[in-house]
């Protein structure tokens, strides 16, 4: 088979069954993908043991009792089946001697019984295989499932920026891991299928060689149609893999409760049901188009195998017309055609299942080897305890999927127990300064040092354990208000207490009915919903509050800690920023639009345009005539002038 290539493009689909939404780029794994998907028969069968090599290891590891249980009992159906079909040759050889008939029955009756026992065995072999199966492969699900959030949540942050890791996730989470348990039952479907036709091609071969060949003739076209079309829908979800994740977002936008009260002020339902409704149809549009496609194979393959058998009914009845078979033999013989085809046609189902499955199966395993790629480095030294001074070094950073450096040479000192306030326009980089100073990213260019240690050299998790940080986009955490506030650090009432007084959240959970206790997530029963700024207050508490070895940590960051909150609590926030600094002796990071707050920093920095502009005291910036100057009066103005004066123009 062909492997055609299409050079990529906006809205482009790749496989050429038509993604048709123009916004949604084709992603640059597809090309690799629909290289998998549009590979040879030989290129499949030569990638199937690797597949089935990796569910039997998958199947090992996930249960070992039940794999062993399920291949001997197997192994035991085989047997019992190839006993079945010699009996059925014996009761048919007494049936058709030429004797008396009641005496036939007579003589017939021990091979008659052994018969029963044969399919008694057989159907109870089958049972315990089947429920050995039935065991396993949810804990194969389930050992996937497992891999899959480890290396999810063990990638650095840099992977959720990429559209690409994304994609890898999406396909291993929403099929990876159910397929791996659907590949190790197919194989093992497959397995008892093969045992069966070795079983009834072993008795065939008894009866007349030249059958065996014929049956396997006979299941070829019908392997053919069923492995194409599996293959066909492959390609089909592998195609729309963007559309599957639009959809998937625009049915989060519709159905959750974050975005509920938007949805209905911007009044977006019509719109958004209209862009769903665009995505869906285009995906039923290619499920359609793909049935019809899929039936017309299936149809094709199943009349050439019918032929075929037919063939094989047709060799059998010359056989007997010459006298070359006695008729017991042919009996016994359509017997065992039929056991063979049935137990081939199982085992040619399994073995396109285990062939679909392997491909998607092999998403799983791409995402693992994809996320293996992003781990840190392992084996790094832990990160110093503490420090003394933090410098950036000529720091130049972009983001994977950002147009350009968001920070350019940027150079800085932040002193051990100071106050840094870092200010500046939307989008001049303050944010992504304080990624790098938490830890999350690592500059493409120079370097973040603790006391000379290059935070790039030392192991993230150690380094992120010494960090508070107070996120611009916080996470609003579906746990108790304790919860929200303890979160990975040990417990310590008396820095609790401390934390969430100096935060003010100690007056927020005192109004909620359970107290701490109180669970923060309204889609629960008992739930409470706090407002914007209480939320911040618990996040402050939470900042506050995160300690390494029992102590606060060494540096703070808190970006735009105070946006949603009040006059009063924004103030008391303030406050306690810096006696928690003075306290502690902690090094805090303060990212704030309101400048009257960073009068009180130690030292700011201006930033514009990825770069430093300016840095120094409120003082000397503002005895400068720089941004800063012209943002402070532009703030300032507004409380007492009657008008507001005109921005410069830039
Ligand atoms: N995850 C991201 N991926 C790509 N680009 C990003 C990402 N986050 C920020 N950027 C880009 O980096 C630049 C700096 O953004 P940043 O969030 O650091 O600005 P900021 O000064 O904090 O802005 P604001 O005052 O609006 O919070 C912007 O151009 C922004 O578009």
């Amino acid at each position: 088979m062909r492997t055609t290539h299409v050079p990529p493009g906006r809205g482009q689909d790749h496989s050429g069954q038509g993604l048709d939404l123009p916004e949604l780029a084709p992603p640059r794994w597809s090309r690799h993908s629909g290289t998998v998907a549009g590979a040879s028969w030989l290129r499949i069968a030569r990638r199937m043991p690797a597949l089935v090599g990796q569910a039997a290891v998958l199947a090992w590891r996930s249960g070992p009792r039940e794999v062993v249980t399920t291949v001997l009992f197997n192994l035991g159906s085989g047997a019992a089946t190839a006993w079945a079909l010699v009996a059925t040759t014996a009761v048919l050889a007494e049936l058709f001697a030429e004797v008396p008939t009641p005496e036939r029955v007579t003589t017939a009756l021990p091979a008659l019984a052994l018969l029963a026992l044969a399919l008694v065995a057989r159907g109870g072999c089958g049972a315990l295989a089947g429920r050995a199966q039935a065991r396993l492969e949810p804990k194969v699900v389930l050992a996937a499932e497992q891999r899959l959030l480890r290396d999810a949540a063990s990638v650095e942050l840099r992977a959720f920026d990429d559209s690409e890791f994304h994609d890898h996730l999406f396909r291993s989470r929403t099929r990876g891991c159910d397929e791996a348990g659907i590949l190790v039952r197919q194989t093992t479907d497959l397995l008892t299928g093969l045992v069966g036709i070795v079983a009834a091609a072993g008795v065939l071969s008894t009866l007349h060689p030249a059958l065996v060949p014929l049956l396997l003739l006979a299941m070829v076209p019908q392997w053919w149609g069923a492995a194409a079309s599996a293959r066909m829908r492959y390609r089909m979800v592998l195609a729309f893999t963007e559309g599957s994740r639009r959809k998937h977002m625009l049915e989060q936008l519709l159905t959750a409760r974050e975005s509920a009260a938007e949805v209905r002020s911007f009044t977006m339902e019509r719109r958004l049901l209209a862009e769903f409704d665009r995505v869906a149809r285009r995906e039923l549009d290619i499920h359609l188009g793909l049935a019809t496609r899929q039936s017309v194979v299936r149809l094709a393959g199943a009349a050439a195998g019918g032929l075929v058998t037919a063939g094989v009914f047709a060799v059998l009845a010359v056989l007997l017309a010459r006298g070359v078979v006695p008729i017991a033999v042919a009996g016994a013989a359509v017997v065992a055609v039929r056991v063979a085809q049935g137990a081939l046609g199982n085992a040619l189902h399994a073995m396109t299942r285990v062939y679909e499955s392997g491909l998607y199966f092999s998403d799983f395993v791409a995402f693992q080897r994809e996320a293996r790629a992003r781990l840190p480095r392992p084996g790094l030294a832990p990160a110093p305890s503490g420090f003394e001074r933090i410098e950036l070094r000529d720091v130049t950073f972009g983001y994977p999927s950002g147009e350009g450096p968001s920070l350019t040479d940027v150079n800085l000192t932040l002193r051990r127990g100071r106050t840094v306030a870092l200010v500046g326009e939307n989008g001049s980089g303050k944010s992504t300064l304080a990624k790098l100073l938490s830890g999350l990213y690592t500059p493409q260019r120079g370097s973040v040092l603790w006391d000379g240690t290059d935070l790039a050299g030392v192991d993230g998790v150690s380094l992120r354990e010494r960090i508070s940080v107070i996120a611009q986009d916080h996470t609003h955490w579906p746990l108790t208000a304790r919860g929200n506030t303890v979160m990975s650090s040990a417990e310590c009432p008396e820095r609790f207490a401390r934390a969430t007084a100096a935060a003010q959240a100690d007056s927020v959970v005192a109004e909620f009915r359970n107290g701490w206790e109180t669970l923060l997530d309204k889609r629960f029963a008992h739930g409470v919903e706090p407002s914007g700024g209480q939320w911040q207050r618990l996040a402050a508490a939470r900042s506050f509050y995160r300690g390494d070895d029992g102590d606060e940590v060494p540096l703070l960051i808190a970006d735009e800690p105070t946006a949603a909150m009040d006059a009063r609590a924004e103030h008391g926030f303030f406050t306690s920023v810096h006696s928690h600094a003075r306290r502690t002796g902690a090094t805090v990071v303060l990212i704030t639009h309101r400048l009257a707050s960073v009068r009180m920093a130690d030292h700011i920095v201006v930033l514009d345009g990825g770069r430093v502009a300016a840095q120094g005291s409120h003082a000397e910036l503002m005895a400068g005539n720089g941004l800063y100057r012209e943002l402070w009066e532009l703030q300032a103005s507004a409380y007492r002038a009657p008008s507001v004066p005109k921005p410069r123009t830039p």
